[in-house]
């Protein structure tokens, strides 16, 4: 059996008496899409900070291709091939869109072939025609597509993304969409999300999350025509 890319086991995360994680398990093989879904307070953004490094769980282990990676620090989980988008620093505010992605792709690599990641990557999230526009005066969307840009010019095997769309107009949603298709032919990629027309435009696999535990997981026209489902998200709370 071959070692999955990432892998979640027995994961809890207690704050006091509240366990907003509860023995979670998750794999995740090389190239996949995962989307996480749930309603408010089901533990997906607890969870997303456990894989990040920005939590360190209560019990459970956390491993990437196999080695240990429980509440490691973020810049080592990033070191091994972990990407996660973050909001942009605003130091970034000052540069153009061809220099923040630079500073990204240029960090363990040569000039040349910086440049040619910083192309390659302005090219896929069709930033070319603003690469001379100062990052601070981006609209929202744009900002968000900078942000993934950056992510991708470290040129991370698994990239986590919590919200991507949110904030964005209808058009910037399918765009958004139609990137992390692209972007999945070679990557592997975990989502967290909350607009389900976002998740139906790009799902493959969906986990969804309530009470802290996996309620279900399989196919997205499975997920989203699952009773349990429909009832958590309209409140009543399945058992
Ligand atoms: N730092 C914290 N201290 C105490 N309780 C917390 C903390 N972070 C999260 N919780 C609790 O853990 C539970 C899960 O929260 P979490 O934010 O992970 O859910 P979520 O699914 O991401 O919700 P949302 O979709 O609203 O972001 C909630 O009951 C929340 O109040």
């Amino acid at each position: 059996m071959s070692v999955p890319l990432l892998e979640a086991e027995n994961v809890t995360m207690r704050f006091g008496g509240v366990a907003a994680v509860q023995d979670v398990n998750l794999k995740l093989e090389e190239v996949e899409l995962r989307c996480l879904i749930g309603p408010n307070g089901a533990g997906k953004s607890t969870f997303f900070k456990i894989l990040t490094g920005q939590l360190r769980p209560t019990e459970g282990v956390v491993r990437f291709r196999g080695q240990d990676i429980t509440g490691a620090h973020p810049h080592v989980i990033a070191r091994l091939g972990v990407g996660i988008k973050t909001q942009v620093p605003n130091v970034f505010n000052g540069l153009t869109v061809r220099e923040g992605i630079g500073i990204a792709a240029g960090r363990k690599k040569s000039l040349r072939h910086a440049r040619q990641i910083v192309d390659e990557t302005m090219e896929l999230l069709q930033l070319s025609p603003i690469a001379d526009r100062m990052v601070g005066q981006l609209a929202h969307g744009q900002r968000q597509w900078v942000e993934i840009a950056t992510v991708l010019a470290q040129e991370p095997d698994l990239i986590l993304l919590d919200e991507p769309a949110a904030g964005m107009t209808h058009e910037e949603v399918l765009r958004t969409a139609e990137l992390i298709r692209e972007i999945n032919k070679k990557q592997a990629l975990v989502v967290v999300e909350h607009d389900m027309q976002f998740i139906r435009m790009i799902a493959k696999t969906v986990t969804v999350f309530n009470r802290g535990k996996i309620l279900i997981e399989n196919q997205v026209e499975a997920v989203l025509a699952d009773p349990g489902v429909r009832d958590v998200y309209l409140g009543k709370q399945a058992h």
